[in-house]
């Protein structure tokens, strides 16, 4: 028989202070992939991962992991591990006493969890920082001690709720990529809870867009970025034109809905463009320069301002003037309201 799923979420129902905070989440999981769930600021993130964890109950719905039913089970009986934004080490305790805690709790032999606690400062390189307080760490190396510390009991699931928000851009990307590597050499199921789209896509084996309390897709990122399923989902990741079809010309015109095209499929019309193509007359209504691109902020009638990238040595149209873009009929997909 196939392994069973890492984690199933089942109609998971909970309201907080008379709100519904989720609302009918089911998830499936299968076991040694990272699940993604990202939404904006409020939309239930980390409530879902803290009712996986044992640390919220539920008011409806079942919560499955490795085919066992631990809806009314403890937390610390569920056998998951978690890392929480601010890490929440103890700061009395060395690196390698923060790493064993876990252990030490389960009443494990020394000789057994010394064997682990090595095992993993040297997984997570940091070794000769084994007798360090936190306090004398970096951000980064903080992060790793949190995850060396949940990975020690060896979790059927790995909970990370924004595990790298806290640490500077040039930290946190070589920081991310070092832990996608070592999950996937280890085969651990994890799920994380983030915000960001670009930690989203390069972590995620699938990503839950979350909105008010429910999942509003739920796909691997290259499916999601290409195929968003509704509006809501196409602008929460804000890698697409959005043009209203109710005032769009001749072909593309509907009664409701809108199209999509990624950004980059919007460009200066030229002399071969298809005539298949939708063309916009449009006038210039700023243009920024950006170190990758510049950006010129353009108007279309009937639209909502649209922003072409134009590579850094394109020559740069003014404010004011007319600019003829097209958008390739191939590269658009037209969506529900
Ligand atoms: N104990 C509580 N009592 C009442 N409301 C709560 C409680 N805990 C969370 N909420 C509310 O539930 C909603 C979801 O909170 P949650 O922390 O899950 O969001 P999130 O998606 O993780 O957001 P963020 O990215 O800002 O952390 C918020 O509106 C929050 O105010």
């Amino acid at each position: 028989m196939a392994n069973p799923s890492a984690l199933v979420v089942h109609q998971a129902h909970l309201a907080l202070g008379g709100r519904p905070i989720l609302q009918g989440i089911t998830l499936d999981l299968p076991p040694g992939q990272v699940l993604a769930l990202l939404g904006g600021s409020g939309c239930g993130k980390t409530t879902l991962l803290r009712a996986i964890a044992g640390l919220q109950p539920l008011d409806g719905g079942t919560v499955l992991l490795s085919g066992r039913d631990v809806s009314h089970t403890p937390t610390p009986e569920r056998g998951v591990g978690v890392v929480f934004q601010s890490y929440a080490l103890f700061p009395n305790l060395s690196v390698a006493d923060n790493i064993g805690f876990g252990l030490q709790a389960r009443r494990e032999p020394a000789a057994q969890q010394q064997a682990r606690v090595a095992e993993l400062l040297q997984l997570v390189g940091l070794a000769e920082h084994a007798a360090k307080r936190p306090a004398q760490l970096s951000g980064g190396q903080r992060q790793r001690v949190a995850l060396a510390r949940a990975l020690a009991p060896r979790p059927s699931l790995l909970l990370l709720d924004e595990p790298f928000s806290a640490l500077d851009e040039n930290f946190r990307v070589p920081l991310r990529r070092s832990f996608r590597q070592l999950q996937q050499a280890l085969g651990q199921s994890c799920v994380l809870v983030t915000h960001d789209r670009d930690e989203a896509y390069e972590l995620a084996d699938q990503v839950a867009v979350m909105m008010d309390g429910r999942i509003e897709q739920c796909s691997p990122p290259e499916q999601l970025w290409q195929r968003p399923r509704s509006r809501r989902v196409a602008e929460f990741l804000g890698a697409f034109h959005t043009l209203d079809a109710r005032t769009a010309p001749g072909p593309w015109r509907r009664d409701s809905g809108c199209w999509i095209a990624p950004l980059a499929a919007l460009q200066p019309a030229q002399a071969d463009t298809p005539a298949t193509a939708w063309t916009l007359a449009t006038q210039v209504l700023a243009v920024h320069p950006g170190l990758l691109y510049t950006s010129v902020l353009v108007q279309a009638h009937g639209q909502a301002p649209l922003t072409l990238c134009l590579p850094p040595g394109a020559s740069r149209p003014a404010a004011g003037s007319a600019l003829a873009l097209a958008l390739p009929a191939e590269a658009l997909c037209w969506l529900p309201d």
